[in-house]
């Protein structure tokens, strides 16, 4: 059995010889199982990252593994819901479905594919093309969860759908992890979703990585100190031991907030310190590409430094 659904070597991407890097030396594992969140601001390179994991492009450097091997092989065990989900417009629902079920023999669940399906009340004749865009989410997932694929790849999957329909999704893809054991690498820019369903964490910046690993472990292994400004080196921060990294830290009039990554040292004299929110350690990377990112479960590439 493969324990790593996806390994990236210092995977980069560019789209034209002289371009911009979409993707750059990006490094990380994603044990089997695990349900990973894939965060970023726009253009980051998540989609890039998605469609390089599917096979869709191909790398210009470094090299990822799907499933243990060439993210081609890997097809028949891949579902793939891409931002834009693309269907063929002219088939009616029932078309498609049909479609998913002769292109996959042997391992289609029409159940599956039908509860998805009926849940949106989907017209089964009416063409993909007539569809609102959270109507065309609800088949996209039915083709790739219908499919029973080991691993799942999910470009903003629940964007486009209401709350409703993403609170009754987004159960659906639990209970087929805790079923099936399926991986998820879901990209979304909606935290509290991420946070009430994914074990785990891949936070991409500028097209590097900036924070991979089990979210508990990655919030662990961070703090928010709060305390008097004036107590800072430099009249901005705690002063601190040599092994920790100041990430973010804001001042307002005498009170300083940082937020610090360490080994959970004492905080200073006179400062607090207080567990912080998964949104608080993602934005605080994401405004800091100078601080060097933290790529847990990765032995063969240091932490990265930060964007040239
Ligand atoms: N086919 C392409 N040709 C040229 N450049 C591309 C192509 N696809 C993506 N890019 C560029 O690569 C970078 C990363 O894009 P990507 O779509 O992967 O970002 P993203 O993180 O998914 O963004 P968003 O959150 O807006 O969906 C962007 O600068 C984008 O313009």
């Amino acid at each position: 059995m493969t324990i790593t659904a996806i390994e990236a070597r210092a995977l980069g991407k560019r789209f034209a010889r002289r371009g911009n890097w979409a993707l750059r030396d990006c490094s990380f594992r994603l044990p089997a199982g695990r349900v990973c969140a894939l965060v970023g601001v726009n253009g980051a390179g998540k989609s890039t990252l998605l469609a390089l994991a599917a096979g869709l492009i191909a790398p210009t450097e470094g090299g990822i593994t799907v499933l243990g091997g060439h993210p081609a092989d890997a097809r028949p065990d891949l579902g793939y819901v891409a931002q834009d989900k693309p269907m063929y417009p002219q088939l009616t629902v029932a078309e498609t479905l049909r479609m998913g079920a002769d292109l996959n023999p042997g391992r289609w669940d029409p159940d599956t594919a039908e509860r998805i399906v009926s849940g949106g009340a989907l017209d089964r004749d009416a063409r993909i093309r007539s569809l609102s865009g959270g109507q065309r989410t609800r088949v996209a997932l039915a083709l790739a969860l219908a499919k029973r694929p080991r691993l799942l790849l999910l470009d903003e999957p629940m964007a486009d759908l209401d709350p409703l329909a993403r609170r009754e999704l987004m159960g659906l893809l639990m209970a087929t992890v805790a079923e099936q054991g399926t991986t998820i690498l879901m990209s979304s820019h909606v935290m509290a979703e991420l946070e009430d369903s994914c074990d785990h964490l891949l936070v991409i910046g500028d097209g590097r990585v900036r924070l991979a690993g089990d979210m508990e472990e990655l919030l662990a292994a961070h703090r928010l100190l709060d305390g008097p400004a004036q107590d800072g080196t430099s009249g901005a921060g705690p002063e601190l031991g040599q092994d920790t990294v100041v990430v973010s830290h804001t001042t307002t009039g005498r009170q300083c907030t940082a937020l610090v990554r360490d080994a959970g040292a004492a905080p200073p004299d006179g400062w607090r310190a207080a567990e912080p929110s998964l949104e608080e350690v993602i934005v605080a990377y994401l405004r800091n590409p100078e601080v060097p990112g933290l790529a847990l479960d990765t032995v063969f590439a240091a932490p990265q430094e930060a964007t040239a």
